[in-house]
């Protein structure tokens, strides 16, 4: 084994099951996080305990088994086929382990392995397009969590991010562009999942902050970890990509969780305006998700699709994710190389 590299492949994660305490589970995990639900440990241990997990579990286990498939949860099911297409294509100098940043196979799981293994270098590779210490700052965390309890620390690799790399908006241009070019759609909606707004102003490592107006307009140097800029870059990069005029697009915020407000606008509220003001056919796009899960396939593909109708709109379709294609797997290699030099 002397001489491999291990890689990591880490995606958010899903409940084991779509039954009401597994979900539960998972709800715990996850928002426990104080990187997820960022206010102080008894207020988050309150609010999860007591309102979140009881209210919200029973709501989102029956929108889990909507999504669940007779292989599981598309999530975990892409992120399996990842883990051996990426072991195909980097080939033996390399050991490739899927994890998920909360429930299974968890990261602690995946380490471990390749702890045993006696791996002199890892390479974390977080599945989120645009950084957000929500997601990838977390991921991070939990690595160095178990990594510093080791005796040898390997080598260790992050990707942060990877919204602006050629291969990752080719590979989604080309999974939107056939719905264009076939389907006369006269609106494109680029939706991320949101995040809070408080989140977004905290001081950044260079002590910079996100004002959450044009400060997101250009990335630069000092605004590379700022999701909101890398979500409005994502959609720039895209656009290009597709060449789609100005005026027939937008970027928009889904799946606020809470009260507080979180980055504008919101997904719902722009398919309600799209389709009173007259817009008939959208072309939905979510590439803040590499993998179709919860939040594509039930959130956009069909409560935004009924919305928009309801309001007037008449066809509303997602584009597919990275899942298990070719080009997704094309990227993943060149993120693991890219680490190499
Ligand atoms: C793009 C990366 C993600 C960020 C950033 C993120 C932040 C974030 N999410 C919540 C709350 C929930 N998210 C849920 C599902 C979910 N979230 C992501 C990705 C990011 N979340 C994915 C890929 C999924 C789908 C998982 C699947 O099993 O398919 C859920 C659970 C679903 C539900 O009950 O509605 C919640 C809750 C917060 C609060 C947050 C940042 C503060
Ligand atoms: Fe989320
Ligand atoms: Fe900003």
């Amino acid at each position: 084994m002397l001489g491999k590299t291990g890689v990591l492949i880490v995606n958010l994660g899903t409940p084991d099951t779509p039954n009401v305490p597994d979900v539960k589970k998972y709800l715990r995990e996850f928002l426990m996080d104080g990187r997820v639900i960022d206010i102080p440990y008894a207020n988050r241990w309150l609010l999860i305990n007591l309102i979140i997990a009881p209210f919200r579990s029973p709501k989102s286990a029956k929108v889990y088994k909507e999504l669940w498939t007779e292989k599981g949860s598309p999530l975990k099911i892409y992120g399996e086929a990842n883990e051996k297409q990426l072991q195909e294509a980097l080939g033996n100098d390399y050991v490739v382990k899927l994890a998920m940043r909360y429930q299974n196979p968890s990261i602690e799981k995946g380490l471990k392995e390749l702890q045993l293994m006696g791996l002199s270098k890892i390479i974390v590779v977080p599945f989120f397009p645009q950084y957000a210490s929500a997601s990838t700052g977390s991921v991070y965390e939990e690595v160095m969590r178990i990594i510093g309890q080791w005796q040898i620390i390997p080598q260790l690799k992050f990707v942060n991010y990877f919204y602006n790399h050629p291969k990752f908006i080719k590979a989604f241009a080309d999974n939107g562009r056939k719905y264009l070019d076939k389907g006369n759609y006269d609106y494109v909606v680029f939706s991320y999942h949101g995040l809070p707004e408080r989140q977004m102003t905290k001081a950044d490592c260079t002590g910079n902050t996100c004002k959450l107006g044009s400060c997101c307009d250009t990335i630069h140097a000092f605004n590379q970890h700022c999701y909101r800029a890398s979500c409005y870059e994502t959609t720039r990069l895209l656009v290009k990509e597709l060449g789609l005029k100005e005026g027939t697009y937008t970027t928009s915020f889904q799946s606020r969780l809470g009260k507080e407000p979180w980055i504008q606008p919101y997904t719902d509220h722009v398919v309600k305006e799209l389709a009173q003001k007259g817009v008939k056919r959208v072309l939905a796009y979510s590439p803040a998700f590499v993998a179709d899960c919860l939040e594509t396939t039930i959130e956009v593909a069909e409560e935004y699709r009924e919305m928009f109708e309801e309001h007037g709109g008449e066809h509303w379709q997602l584009v597919e994710s990275l899942n298990d294609s070719a080009p997704w797997i094309d990227l993943l290699t060149d993120l693991v190389k890219e680490q190499e030099h």
